[in-house]
């Protein structure tokens, strides 16, 4: 492939629904139509993702099977300068990825010959960034430090941090991709803080697409809001600060999973702690995945159809005054702990509105009564303003931000 090296992927490769590629010569153009059918990516590899929108990329897409996400830390001189310089770049290239196509000097030729298989490229601020960049005025309350938690074990080495990056794509190579450069343009102005890459349902794994399962086996995510629903833009949307409007505010966990322990319970108690059956995320009450719960429902014996201690139960909106969020989480497993237990678990990710009347409640009320919580360590935390999206046409992210 290397003599295509500097065309489009995407162009090269027969391309997508837009049909036309950008900056490809008629030359290009001409020997991207000498690539034979066989090697023309399939409509999984053609699929792309909008970068421009008033909302980042990598929110409201399906969960792509891949996701790398990062932290950045700036360089003690980088500044407002340095950030927006960083920003600005970053926002070239995650649209340019978004096409599939080559990104200039850092292009390491790595996914050349992939479509942009869905990518997304989202970044976000972290609390510590608005200090070192001079902006500390401009810093919303929103992003006031998480509180500790009961069975909170926390390493901050793997949390936190100036900048975050999560990239998803339908290929690893793609994903992986995608990070080395942003990584490379950084270099200089910010480095990598914390690193973790994760997993989700490939499409097309499934007859029919649905609602992904995570290591524990259960259907996750049946009960998130959906885009559409009246409450959904008050739910995930930032109202506040301006310069965040079409923003929003990301909590990242990464939650390791007690599977040699919870692997021992039988399915009817694993669906007790969860409140849903495992074979099909039906909840307890009744009905099918999207029946609405019904959490006042008893047995014959009269007991709680949904058990007390229920993890949907203690998450639900209705016991936390309210509190919603989309979570868009992924799994991850990195081999074995030094004592032989896997190295598993949630990269949780959740987009709130506000994490005072999201995350925090929810977890708040978790920690205390939720029969999941025993299977379960949270290892690394992270609170992040999730930049508005850019215009198409102009501007960069940050840009109401670094230009106030
Ligand atoms: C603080 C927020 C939450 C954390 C942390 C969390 C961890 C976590 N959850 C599961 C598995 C499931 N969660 C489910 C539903 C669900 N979870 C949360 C919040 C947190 N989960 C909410 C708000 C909800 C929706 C509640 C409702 O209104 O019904 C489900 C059921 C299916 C679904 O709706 O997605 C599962 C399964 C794990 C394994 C986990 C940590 C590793
Ligand atoms: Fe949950």
């Amino acid at each position: 492939m290397a003599e295509y090296a500097g065309f489009s992927r995407r162009a090269l490769l027969g391309g997508t629904a837009a049909g036309v590629a950008v900056g490809a010569t008629g030359g290009a153009l001409a020997r991207a139509a000498a690539v034979p059918a066989q090697s023309r990516p399939t409509p999984l590899g053609a699929a792309r993702a909008e970068f421009h929108g008033p909302h980042q990329a990598g929110i409201l897409q399906p969960q792509q099977a891949r996701v790398q996400l990062a932290a950045f830390d700036l360089a003690p001189d980088a500044g407002r300068d340095g950030l927006r310089g960083l920003l600005r770049l970053w926002s070239q290239t995650a649209a340019r990825l978004a096409l599939g196509e080559p990104v200039g000097a850092h292009e390491n030729q790595v996914a050349l010959d992939a479509g942009p298989c869905s990518l997304t490229v989202t970044v976000a601020l972290g609390s510590s960034a608005f200090d070192k960049a001079g902006l500390a005025a401009h810093r919303p309350a929103q992003l006031a430090p998480l509180p500790a938690f009961p069975q909170d074990a926390i390493d901050r080495a793997r949390s936190d941090g100036d900048l975050f990056v999560q990239i998803g794509a339908d290929d690893a190579l793609v994903a992986w991709h995608a990070l080395r450069v942003l990584q490379r343009q950084a270099a200089g102005t910010a480095a990598v803080r914390w690193q973790a890459a994760g997993f989700s349902r490939t499409p097309g794994a499934t007859a029919q697409p649905r609602t992904g399962r995570n290591l524990m086996g259960q259907l996750d995510g049946t009960n998130n809001p959906r885009p559409g629903e009246a409450d959904f833009a008050a739910r995930v949307f930032a109202t506040g600060p301006d310069w965040l409007a079409g923003g929003s505010y990301l909590v990242f966990r990464r939650i390791r999973m007690l599977l040699d322990d919870w692997e021992q319970l039988s399915t009817d108690r694993q669906e007790r702690f969860v409140g849903r059956r495992k074979s099909d995320g039906a909840p307890l009450s009744g009905g099918t995945e999207t029946t609405p719960v019904d959490l006042a429902r008893r047995n014959p014996d009269g007991t709680l159809a949904v058990p007390a201690d229920a993890h949907i139960r203690l998450a639900a909106p209705a016991s936390n005054g309210g509190a919603a969020m989309l979570r868009r989480g992924f799994s991850y497993a990195d081999g074995v702990l030094p004592d032989g237990s896997p190295d598993a678990g949630l990269l949780f990710l959740a987009f709130q509105a506000d994490p005072a009347h999201g995350f925090v409640p929810v977890q708040r009320s978790l920690s205390r009564g939720d029969g999941l919580t025993r299977f379960l360590r949270h290892e690394a935390s992270g609170l992040y303003a999730v930049l508005p999206g850019v215009p198409a046409g102009s501007g960069y992210l940050g840009q109401a931000l670094l230009e106030s």
